[in-house]
């Protein structure tokens, strides 16, 4: 097993409405990332992914908050530590985020060196902005981007540009983990696939260790991820390797997601199938038993009663649900 750089423990957190009201957004989500390994996160809108990418910062803000459970980044336990530490220690050099639609948020007036300038002086005050300029024309040069564009505004980049212009940013202090949310959604289809290729080159030219690439589209993570993970209310419903996830997802909600993906994707489904029937529950007051029961076309009584466990398999393969893994196919052969 390689270098563990990002484990989690049992993640819990909610946000508290300005009514006083909890929703359990991430609720007791484990995971651990292995240097050089990427994570796929997915599942539909609202089942908690981008509250995910917020909380593994440590960076906790109102109406956001922490509740138990560890965040742990190459051996250095960052839950628990103060914003100003997380944002001043932690943030740009050890964890990277982009958030969605992060190149929609750049600064229009500013020329995209001066970006590049504020995330370096924010970890080292004194580097010399001649020295800084050398670096980003370097990394630029490297990941396809040219040296141009440092002197360019963003409203001079199209689309595509502004949104690799954002991930070379990010990424320019070689962080530990990348969080990356929907980083190719609202782009056109080239657009994506430039992107895509970025963030594996980040990876194969070691200026990121790690990386989590959250998406609502479980197909679009095959060839872009090692691993997978889905989340459904809050919770992980099943993790595996990007193979295993996309060809033979053993969880229903997992299945579903893989039959309602709008775009067909070549190679993993040619086929345009039908969304899961209904909405993820309600996380104020999640349901007693199995959270995806009232949308699982396989649900028995019992599911609606009993919380299932996660079941690990022999091969480290994860997944929730009441059925044993010889039901689960089962049900599928006779669906
Ligand atoms: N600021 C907030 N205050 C209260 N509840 C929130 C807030 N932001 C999100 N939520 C709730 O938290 C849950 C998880 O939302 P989250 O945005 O993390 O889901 P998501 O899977 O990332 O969806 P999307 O892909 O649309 O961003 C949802 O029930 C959502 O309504």
């Amino acid at each position: 097993m390689g270098k563990v750089m990002l484990e989690v423990n049992n993640l819990k957190t909610k946000y508290v409405t300005r009514f006083h009201e909890d929703v359990y957004a991430v609720d007791g989500v484990s995971l651990k990332i292995e240097e050089g390994k990427s994570l796929g996160v997915a599942g539909e809108s609202g089942c908690g992914k981008s509250t995910l990418a917020l909380s593994l910062m440590g960076y906790y803000f109102a109406p956001l908050h922490y509740i138990s459970g560890d965040i742990i980044v190459d051996g250095r336990k960052i839950s628990g530590m103060k914003p100003d530490d997380v944002r001043k220690n932690i943030l740009g050099n050890e964890i990277a985020y982009i958030p969605q639609a992060a190149m929609n948020a750049l600064n229009p007036t500013q020329k995209i060196i001066r970006f590049v300038e504020d995330v370096i002086h924010a970890h080292d005050p004194k580097m010399p902005r001649k020295d800084i300029y050398d670096l980003a024309k370097e990394r630029f040069q490297i990941l396809g981007l040219p040296e141009e564009v440092l002197q360019k505004h963003a409203v001079e980049l199209s689309g595509g540009m502004k949104q690799r212009t954002v991930i070379a940013i990010s990424t320019i202090l070689s962080p530990k983990v990348l969080i990356a949310d929907e980083p190719s959604s609202a782009l056109d289809v080239t657009s994506q696939k430039m992107v895509i290729k970025m963030m594996r080159d980040l990876m194969e030219k070691g200026f990121i260790k790690s990386m989590i690439f959250i998406t609502h589209e479980l197909p679009l993570l095959y060839n872009v991820t090692d691993d997978i993970m889905v989340m459904y209310a809050g919770q992980i419903v099943e993790k595996g390797t990007a193979k295993e996830m996309v060809f033979d997802p053993l969880h229903p909600y997992s299945k579903g997601l893989m039959g309602s993906i709008i775009v067909p994707e070549e190679g993993v489904r040619e086929q345009k199938l039908t969304a899961i029937p209904g909405t993820p529950p309600n996380l104020k007051h999640p349901p007693e038993g199995c959270r995806f029961a009232d949308r699982c076309p396989y649900a028995q009584p019992t599911c609606r009663g009993m919380k299932p466990e996660v079941i690990e398999l022999p091969n480290g393969r994860e997944y929730r649900c009441l059925m044993s893994e010889r039901k689960v196919r089962e049900v599928y052969a006779n669906a």
